[in-house]
This record gives structure tokens, sequence and C-alpha cells, in this order.
């Protein structure tokens, strides 16, 4: 990769102020920008107290001091780091000082990381997980970023992808042989049999998919139902705070008000909607059309009434849970799961008193709990992830069904494959492919 020749800076801490905020600096610049701030590079890699001053001797601020030569360091080159007092003005001066120095200058967004990634110390799908790490919030999605970034899935697509170089690299020996007349199908079995191997193992990898993507932005609950149900006041009481209007005036909702929640680790956007009815008021039938709409992409939902002859017209083909509010009112009435049909249960609660809810709170846990299920295995986080993966399987399925027809449709299959785990990886290069063909196949020719 290119040698990249400007410094870059960024105040890497949270927004000021802070108790301590970070500006960290890397590349060549690095180790002269700590000397100049505090008169002499520090030891490597041990944190070190040192008094910045500007470029007249004066003070600027008491600090800790790191200094990771490269590139070894985490961005692969010079990295320094200043640990100072986190107040907007001793932020604002030594930005000023860096600022002025040569070939220095403020970092884009995630350059730092991409550094990392250009100087090979990460692959792309570990940038992805540390993306997601720093994203995440709640503990599954930070189990599943640490996963990426300690590099599962980069691990395994590497080693598919020099599996397949290497099944490749038989097939091309096949070729190189038969130019002399002399095929030997010994060379391709293997490499069949190998290839037919790598495939299973990636459509496993994929068949174990779907959730896991979904743990990045969560599963969505929507609470619908008639107007006056209480489902804001139910909104409010799953969000432990007021975050929807609650009014004994029917249609009082009518904006979707979403709140993420954060269940026994798993991400949930609950999502408050317009009491569903007939009516002429053209700001509610607004309202109507977005629940309903709301309601249709949902992953849950939560049907509210105040008793049970409430008409439902369905309104999504997912899951419906049934919840009878409002019990506090009725003498008989007993709270909380009321049955237990796992496909639509009903649910009897007080979002006003709050009985029942710990009923509804833990069934919703255990929905998403099976919902996200298989994602402590899942490899794929994302979208690109899948497409080159499924990219890369379809190619060895069709390398597998064109090798009667010459081995070289087969090879340009593999190589086709491997390209795309090669994108996955975000590294491709062809040279691999040749350097173990020449290195292994193709002694004297
Ligand atoms: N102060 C501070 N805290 C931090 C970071 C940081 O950069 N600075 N990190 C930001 O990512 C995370 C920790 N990750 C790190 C990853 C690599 C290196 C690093 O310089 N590694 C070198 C040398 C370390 C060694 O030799 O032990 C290496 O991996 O070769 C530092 C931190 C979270 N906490
Ligand atoms: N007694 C009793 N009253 C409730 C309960 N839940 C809600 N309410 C009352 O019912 C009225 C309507 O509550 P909301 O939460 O605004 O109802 P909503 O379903 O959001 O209504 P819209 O937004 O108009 O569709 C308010 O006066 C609430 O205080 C409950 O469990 N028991
Ligand atoms: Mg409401």
């Amino acid at each position: 990769m290119h040698p990249h020749d400007q410094t870059i800076f960024a105040l890497s801490s949270g927004r000021p102020p802070s108790a301590i905020a970070i500006v960290r600096l890397s590349g060549v610049g690095a180790g002269p920008a700590l000397q100049t701030l505090t008169g002499k590079l520090p030891p490597p890699r041990l944190a070190t107290r040192a008094l910045l001053r500007d470029d007249r001797g004066d003070p600027i601020d008491d600090a800790v001091v790191l200094w990771f030569p490269g590139p070894a360091s985490a961005t692969g080159e010079d990295v320094a780091e200043l640990h100072v007092h986190g107040s907007r003005a001793v932020i604002t001066t030594l930005v000023s000082l860096l600022s002025a120095m040569p070939q220095m200058r403020a970092a884009d967004r995630g350059e730092f990381t991409r550094r990392a990634f250009e100087n090979g110390k990460i692959d792309l799908t570990e940038a992805e997980g540390l993306d997601d790490l720093i994203h995440a919030d709640t503990d599954r999605q930070r189990r599943q970023a640490l996963r990426q970034l300690k590099g599962l899935l980069g691990d395994k697509a590497r080693s598919w992808r020099d599996q397949i170089i290497q099944a490749a690299a038989l097939i091309e020996a096949g070729i190189d042989f038969a130019d002399e007349g002399d095929v030997p199908a010994e060379l391709i079995a293997p490499a069949l049999a190998w290839i037919r191997q790598l495939l299973a193992e990636i459509e496993e990898v994929l068949a174990a998919q779907g959730r896991a993507e979904r743990l990045r932005d969560g599963l969505t609950v929507v609470i619908a139902g008639p107007p006056n149900a209480g489902k804001s006041t139910l909104m409010n009481q799953l969000a432990r705070r007021e975050v929807a209007i609650v009014s004994p005036h029917a249609g009082t909702t009518r904006d979707l008000i979403e709140v993420a929640l954060d269940l026994d680790g798993y991400p949930v956007t609950v999502i408050d909607t317009a009491g569903i009815r007939q009516t002429d008021d053209p700001v509610e039938q607004e309202g109507v059309r977005r629940a309903r709409d709301r309601a249709a992409q949902a992953d849950l939902v939560l049907w509210l009434t105040e008793d049970d002859q409430a008409e439902l017209e369905r309104q999504t083909d997912g899951p419906i849970w049934f919840v009878r509010n409002k019990i506090d009112l009725m003498i008989t009435e007993q709270s909380g799961a009321i049955s237990v049909s796992p496909e639509s249960p009903v649910f009897a609660i007080s979002a006003r008193s709050g009985a029942g809810m710990s009923d509804l709170l833990e069934a919703l846990v255990g929905f998403a709990r099976d919902y996200f299920g298989s994602t402590e295995h899942g490899l794929i986080t994302r979208e690109r992830q899948r497409t080159l993966l499924s990219e890369t399987a379809a190619a060895l399925r069709r390398s597998i069904a064109v090798v009667d027809l010459g081995e070289e449709l087969a090879a340009e299959e593999l190589r086709i494959a491997a390209l795309a785990l090669g994108r996955l990886l975000g590294r491709v290069d062809v040279e691999d492919l040749l350097d173990v063909i020449f290195r292994e196949f193709c002694i004297g020719k």
C-alpha cells in the first residue's frame, strides 16, 4: 500500500468537557510532535507523565502520554496519544498547535482504522467489526462485534480463499499436463472433492444466518390497536419514561414514536402508533396509515385492547400478541399471560398500575432470545459480507458443474470464487494465485 506522508490527529475521546480527553496522532510526524510538545520522546508503550508546552514554552496541560512506534502500533505507523484534561480550552489549544505543524492535519472519520486496514494490520471484516463495536448499544451487539473484530469471519475467509487457490492450482496443473497429452484425472478428482467440502462449509455459514445481521439494528415491536386502549401508556411503561403523550382523549397519538430498548442484551425498538379507526380528521388518517404500515413491517405486533370483543383486522403476516389492558378496572380478571399458545399468546395487563407487565416483559425477552437465538455462532453481520459469500458459493457450484466441459472453465470459476473472498477481506490480488501455481506445480516449465 502507498505510504501515508501526512500525519493525522483527532480527539479520540468524547465531547468536552470530560474528565480526560485523548488526542491521538498517527503517522511519521507523531514522534516529532510528541517531542515538540513534551521536550523528549517517552519510552515506548509506557504511560508517561509529561508537561505539554506550546511553541513559546508556556505550559498547556499536565498530561499522560503514550508512544507506540510503528509498524507494531494499532494503525501500523507511529502513534502518539496525549491524555489531557478534557476541557474545550485545552483541546482547542492543542489542536491549533498540531494543525500548525508540517504535514499534519485533522483526521477524517474512521481514518485511523482506514490506515490500519491500508497498512495491513486488519482486514475489512475486522474494520467492520470495529465499527460495529463502537456503535454497539447492547451486550449481544458487543459480543458479535468483538467476534468479528477478533477476525472470526476474516480468518475463515482467508482459509477458504487459500484452499480455493490451492484447489485451482491442482486443476491448473492438470491443464498443464494435458498440454503434453497426458490428462491426469487423479489431479481433478481430489480437487473437486475439496471444492465440494469448502462449498458445504460456506453454505452452512450462509444458512446459519439471517438474524445476526438484524442484531445490528435490532428487532421492531409495534404497539397497535384501537384508540384509547392505553398504547402510549404501555409504551411509557416499557421505556420507563414519559416518551409518549397519554390522555383520555381518543386519537391522541398520531406520529410514530420509537424508543430503543435493551432487553437482556438484545436490541429492541418499540414503536407506539396512532389508534386504528375510521376518522374524518386528515391528520389522524395519516397517523392511522403510518400505524398500519409500521405494523405490517414489524417483527412482532402487540395488539392492545381494552376489552375482548375489539375486532382485529390482521395488520401483519408476522406474529401478533393480544394484550388486554386496563385489567385494574375489571373485578375478576387475572393478570399476566393468560394463554400459552406460543403463536399468539394473550396477556392481561394494567399498563397504568404495572400489573402483568413482568410476564409480558419476560415473554418479550424470550421472543428476542428465540429470534436471535443462533447468532452466537453467526459469522455474517452485513449485507456486503452475505453478498460476497453467496457469490463465492455460486462460483464454487458452477466450477463443479462445468468441470466436465473443461478444466479451464472450472479454474476460471474458482478464480471468481477466490476473488469474491478477496473482496470480502478487502484484498484483491491475483498475484497469490500465480504464486501458488508457479511455486508448487509448474516446476521446470
Ligand atoms: N488509550 C487507548 N485505549 C484504547 C485504544 C487506544 O488506541 N488507545 N484502543 C484503540 O484501538 C483500544 C485498544 N486497542 C489497541 C490495539 C492495539 C494497540 C497497539 O498499539 N498495538 C500494537 C502494540 C501493542 C503491543 O505490542 O502490545 C500491536 O498490536 O502491535 C493499542 C490499543 C481500546 N483502548
Ligand atoms: N384504568 C386504566 N387506565 C388506563 C390504563 N392504561 C391507560 N389508561 C388510560 O387510558 C387513557 C388512554 O391512554 P393512552 O395511553 O393515551 O391510550 P392510547 O392507546 O395511546 O390512545 P391513542 O393514542 O389515542 O390511540 C388514558 O387516560 C390513560 O390514563 C390502565 O391500565 N388502566
Ligand atoms: Mg397514544
